[in-house]
């Protein structure tokens, strides 16, 4: 597979020939359409009364479907035999899709023949990917076998964690200082100084991590900080009726979970999330696993967010010899998969313990087999077969 050959990026540009004082730039693409536009201020948001128009528009949309497509359904605790049956079933189904989307593991060296002689970079997903999903999104914690196995591949590759939570908070769960961080779906990179994001252009800032080490934070939307806090505090007050719902403050982002919110009300949740939409054009949603999540209108994503960190940061500039390998399990993950794809590059992961879709070349089921296959790569790198 050819990796990071081609390249091009729609975001990144370069504004001078390469050396290491190279800079970086937004393409007019990235902005919003008015990017110095004034958003309306303090909206106030209210349901109206008239919920069955809402309600007929949040089915017209989709939007249920989509929600209730975005994990898989717990087990139904029916009778055991059927039960038994239905799980046969599953395995099969999932044994059979596995055919086009190969376990990473058992696919170990056929991949790794391919990364001979290159530099492999790895891009990771928090949760689901690293940490097992779990109900309530603050106690998503990543197991100390797992942080060991991610600060010791670190060691022997370029790692980046590229997460829909806020930078800060998916640091506090990993707790490694070692790797790149991209928070808000890739909205708030932070690289090492030795990287080379430069200050002085739009978005690229010189800061002080809470250690005390300096690093550079590239963070393309930073002009929609006030948007998103209006917006999360009016769901917050929309949503506090609905047992269940929860508000999430991703920085450059608000995620409302749903995941614990009775079914016969996630009609609620959409119709909030819509009617706060309707007000905000600059800002668009996303779908994530039981989670909706709003963010603002720019070309940006988890694929740029890769893109970007591969071509500037970790003295991976010269990207032709760069192998990325990208695991994730959630929706959004999908747009470095698709980066890999469209380019030939690099091998996309999915995690998923069921059949789904996706733009991903091989599979994992779990945090577990997703360890398992850090592991495999040190020792791959340990015994020498680079
Ligand atoms: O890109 P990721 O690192 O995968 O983050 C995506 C979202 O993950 C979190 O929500 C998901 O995991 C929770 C904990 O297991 C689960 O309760 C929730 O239902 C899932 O959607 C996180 O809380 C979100 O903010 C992230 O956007």
């Amino acid at each position: 597979m050819d990796p990071i050959s081609n390249h091009s990026s729609p975001v990144f540009t370069e504004t001078a020939p390469f050396n290491k004082s190279r800079s970086l730039c937004l393409h007019s693409k990235v902005l919003p359409r008015s990017a110095t536009a004034a958003y309306s201020p303090s909206l106030y948001l209210t349901i109206p009364r008239k919920k069955t128009i809402l309600l007929d528009d949040v089915r017209s949309s989709g939007w249920l479907d989509a929600m209730k497509s975005s994990s898989p359904p717990a087990r139904m605790n029916k009778d055991i035999n059927s039960d038994l049956k239905n799980q046969d079933d599953l395995d099969d189904a999932y044994q059979t899709w596995m055919l086009k989307y190969p376990s990473a593991l058992i696919s170990f060296e056929q991949i790794m023949t391919c990364a001979k002689g290159k530099r492999i970079a790895l891009f990771l997903d928090y949760d689901g990917t690293l940490s097992p999903i779990v109900d309530n999104p603050d106690l998503a914690f990543m197991s100390d076998t797992m942080r060991a196995a991610v600060r010791k591949v670190a060691k022997c590759f370029p790692t980046a964690i590229i997460s829909g939570r806020s930078r800060d908070k998916v640091f506090e769960f990993v707790k490694l200082n070692e790797l790149y961080y991209a928070g808000s779906h890739g909205m708030d990179i932070m690289g090492p100084r030795r990287c080379n994001f430069s200050s002085n252009r739009t978005g690229c800032v010189q800061s002080t991590h809470k250690q005390g080490k300096g690093v550079y934070l590239f963070q393309p939307t930073s002009e929609f900080l006030p948007m998103i806090d209006e917006v999360y505090r009016s769901l917050v007050e929309l949503t506090k009726d609905i047992e269940g719902a929860k508000l999430e403050h991703n920085k450059f982002c608000a995620s409302v979970h749903y995941r614990n919110v009775d079914e016969k009300n996630w009609n609620a949740v959409a119709q909030c999330v819509q009617v706060t939409l309707k007000n905000y054009p600059r800002l668009r949603l996303t779908h994530g696993r039981k989670v909706l999540e709003i963010r603002p209108k720019i070309n940006w994503d988890k694929g740029k967010a890769l893109t970007g960190i591969i071509m500037f940061a970790a003295g991976l500039n010269n990207c032709k010899d760069v192998i990325p390998i990208y695991i994730g399990d959630d929706r959004t993950d999908e747009d470095a998969f698709k980066v890999l794809k469209e380019g030939n590059r690099g091998y996309g992961i999915l995690v998923s313990s069921t059949p789904k879709e996706s733009g991903a070349s091989c599979s994992l089921r779990d945090p577990l087999e997703v360890m398992e296959f850090l592991k495999s790569l040190v020792i791959w790198k340990k015994s020498g077969s680079l």
